[in-house]
């Protein structure tokens, strides 16, 4: 296992560009602000920048409280994405799961409505201002809306301590429930789900051994000495997935080579790119999920592209790439959302009626352009 993956090559070719592609980014650059259909992860609009770019629509959409230094990761992704020569694909559609933000359990049925013939959910828990009450009721509603062939895993966001993962963990798994193992698969599965999920089962002799309890849960605890020492207590009962421990981490390899993890998720703007994230991947050697970042169509057809291009085996299961359902609009006629449980592998036309629909203020119109500017500084900036 090497150090940490440069980011991608076209980064240190921008030396004398950078005042050219400075102008280049703004001319070609969008600001929308999307609301959200439920809070995720605090937020209730998403903004993001949309590129036209050479290679067709590109994004750049970093969390705003992000500093300079972790959203120029985002850029060098979305130049990557709409100016550089991009990885071959090796497939064309992508399974993705149903993502359950934190709300009470009775919203179940209507969020996972958005989610056609997913056979995975992946379920918020851990979030603030709730209690393990609230997540156990969440995951039953899950369960109980899917059946026992359903994949359910959860995601805490590092928002518990060592103490308070292994406890609401266990809970979790008995609320997400053993499967009853004589149980037809055929009788639950929705129509169209046959197939579609990575694993999915065909019939009732062929049960799906991680429909049992949660198929993982993803960066219970902040950080990667916590994450080991938990996957150690929690062995055989639930698997450890590491996701900010990745994307936010100055050593995203640090998981790997400390065993923390039983697999990573990957997130293409926030590790700088389609081909700094496949390199993460190689270095790692553990199975993975792509997820997106909350992004438009334009974002998961780049998490969709890396998705496509990691070697056979890699996927670990149903990717969190479905989640444009979670926003109330999109800037294509022609949006990512879910059909049978999967996405094509492709990138979206941005509409140009949309991108007036949703234009953001000028203000934080302003307030992009000039974090464009600063990201773009950063990445041509000579490191120590
Ligand atoms: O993985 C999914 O199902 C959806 C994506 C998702 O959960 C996230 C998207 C954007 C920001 C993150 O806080 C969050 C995550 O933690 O994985
Ligand atoms: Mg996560």
């Amino acid at each position: 296992m090497k150090d940490q993956p440069a980011l991608p090559a076209i980064d240190v070719r921008l030396g004398e560009l950078q005042g050219e592609l400075l102008n280049e980014l703004l001319d070609r650059a969008r600001v929308v602000a999307i609301p959200t259909r439920t809070r995720f992860r605090g937020i209730t609009v998403r903004e993001a920048v949309l590129f036209d770019a050479p290679n067709g629509a590109s994004e750049f959409s970093p969390f705003p409280e992000y500093d300079d230094a972790e959203a120029a990761a985002w850029l060098a992704a979305a130049i990557e994405f709409g100016w550089a020569e991009l990885p071959p694909i090796r497939r064309e559609r992508i399974p993705v799961n149903a993502t359950v933000p934190a709300v009470p359990a009775e919203e179940v049925p209507g969020v996972l409505a958005r989610f056609p013939g997913c056979r995975t959910a992946k379920v918020k828990v851990a979030e603030r201002g709730q209690s393990l009450t609230d997540d156990v009721a969440r995951v039953r509603a899950v369960r109980a809306e899917m059946g026992p062939d359903a994949r359910i895993r959860v995601d805490a966001n590092g928002g518990w301590s060592l103490a308070e993962a292994e406890t609401a963990l266990r809970a979790l798994v008995e609320a997400a429930g053993a499967t009853d193992s004589t149980a037809s698969t055929t009788d639950t599965a929705p129509e169209g789900s046959t197939g579609a999920d990575a694993g999915t089962n065909t019939g009732a002799d062929a049960r799906d051994p991680e429909a049992a309890g949660l198929e993982y849960a993803e960066q219970p605890c902040s950080s990667v000495a916590e994450l080991a020492e938990l996957r150690t207590r929690l062995e055989g009962l639930v698997r450890i997935a590491a996701d900010e421990s990745v994307r936010k981490a100055e050593d995203p390899l640090a998981v790997a080579r400390t065993g923390a993890a039983d697999l990573i998720v990957v997130k293409a703007q926030p590790l700088g790119g389609i081909a700094r994230a496949l390199d993460i991947v190689a270095e790692a050697g553990l199975p993975v999920v792509v997820s997106s970042a909350l992004d438009t169509s334009v974002g998961i057809g780049m998490g969709l592209h890396l998705a496509a291009a990691l070697p056979d085996g890699a996927l670990a299961g149903a990717c969190g790439l479905g989640t444009v359902g979670l926003l109330t609009g999109d800037i294509t006629r022609d949006s990512l959302l879910p059909q049978n449980g999967e996405l094509p592998v492709r990138r979206p036309a941005l509409d140009p009626e949309l991108l007036d629909r949703y234009a953001a203020s000028p203000d934080r119109d302003a307030w992009w352009r000039e974090r464009i500017a600063r990201c773009l500084g950063r990445l041509t900036a000579p490191t120590a």
